[in-house]
């Protein structure tokens, strides 16, 4: 049995369809990474897999069960994209505050250890900088021990250092537990997660390996004008915008090539590497 699932679910704000029919399982292990632009939907299936939300349409479950079931959350944690902490705690009360919650939880000394806060458990959170509020943020989600860690951009915010930081922190921790982040970077994708779920306008527009979405996102954009175009050969996708025209293609320079072996009178030749979402809204023939 799979954690966490959705079936076809929706989600609409209004008259918003933030996701639209999405399916998908996280089975026990590894990490699972969530990538897409702003508005893709992420946070929103998120709030709906951990029972905040309800779906419009479809289903969702939480180990088996109705996410909303305070009895099915028991076993996961959540690191939202906004926390507030309250400021006049200190970071160790912050900590033990919501271990009470639990039966077993991690001992206090070892998560602030490993989570790089040791030396500022005596801190009011009031006066942590952002990045170090961000990390004790995350750091709440594994104190329950929990089965399955969902973390909204746990390191938006944070300096390149810092950041590494957390990744490896995040990496050591998700051999023990199932994590599901999300993420606008391919790079912090790429440093944590094992399984990539590409989210955009509410759907799922690719589920993968990591590798495998790396080599689709290696697509660059040819923009030219001119009169009529042959057909060519290595072009996944095709635009025309005010008189421009933008080829999708994996290997530009060979396109290149191919035009001016072809005698296209082009003008105006760029070529731009493709944004995420521009390259699997081009795979997805959307
Ligand atoms: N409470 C809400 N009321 C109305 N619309 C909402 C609400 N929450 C989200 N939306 C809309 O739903 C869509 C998906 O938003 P969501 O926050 O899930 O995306 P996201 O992928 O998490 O984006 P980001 O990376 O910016 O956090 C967006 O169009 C957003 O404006």
């Amino acid at each position: 049995m799979p954690l966490a699932r959705a079936i076809e679910a929706t989600r609409r704000y209004g008259a918003n369809l933030a996701l639209d029919g999405v399916t998908l399982d996280i089975p026990e292990g590894g990490v699972v990474g969530m990538l897409g632009p702003n508005g893709a939907g992420k946070s929103t299936l998120i709030s709906l897999l951990v029972g905040l939300r309800r779906p419009t349409s479809g289903r969702v479950e939480l180990f088996g069960g109705d996410p909303r079931d305070p009895a099915c959350r028991r076993e996961i944690g959540v690191t939202p994209q906004e926390t507030g902490l309250p400021s006049t705690l200190r970071v160790h009360e912050c900590v033990a505050f919501v271990a009470a919650h639990y039966a077993d939880p991690v001992p206090t000394g070892d998560l602030l250890d490993r989570f790089g806060l040791a030396d500022l458990a005596r801190r009011q959170t009031g006066g942590l900088s952002g990045g170090e509020k961000r990390r004790l943020a995350v750091a709440l989600a594994f104190v329950g021990r929990p089965r399955l860690v969902f973390l909204d951009e746990p390191t938006t915010g944070l300096d390149v250092r810092a950041r590494r930081a957390l990744w490896d922190t995040i990496r050591d921790f998700g051999r023990a537990h199932t994590v599901v982040l999300t993420s606008h970077y391919l790079e912090e994708i790429e440093a944590l997660a094992d399984r990539v779920v590409v989210l955009g306008q509410g759907r799922v527009l690719a589920d993968d390996t990591v590798a495998s979405i790396r080599g689709m996102v290696g697509i660059h954009r040819v923009s030219l004008t001119a009169p009529d175009l042959p057909d060519l050969p290595n072009v996944v996708g095709l635009e025309r915008v005010d008189g421009r025209t933008s080829l999708f293609t994996a290997d530009a320079d060979q396109l290149v090539r191919d035009l001016v072996h072809a005698g296209v009178p082009f003008h105006g030749l760029q070529v731009q590497p493709t944004t995420l979402e521009e390259a699997f809204l081009t795979l997805t023939g959307r």
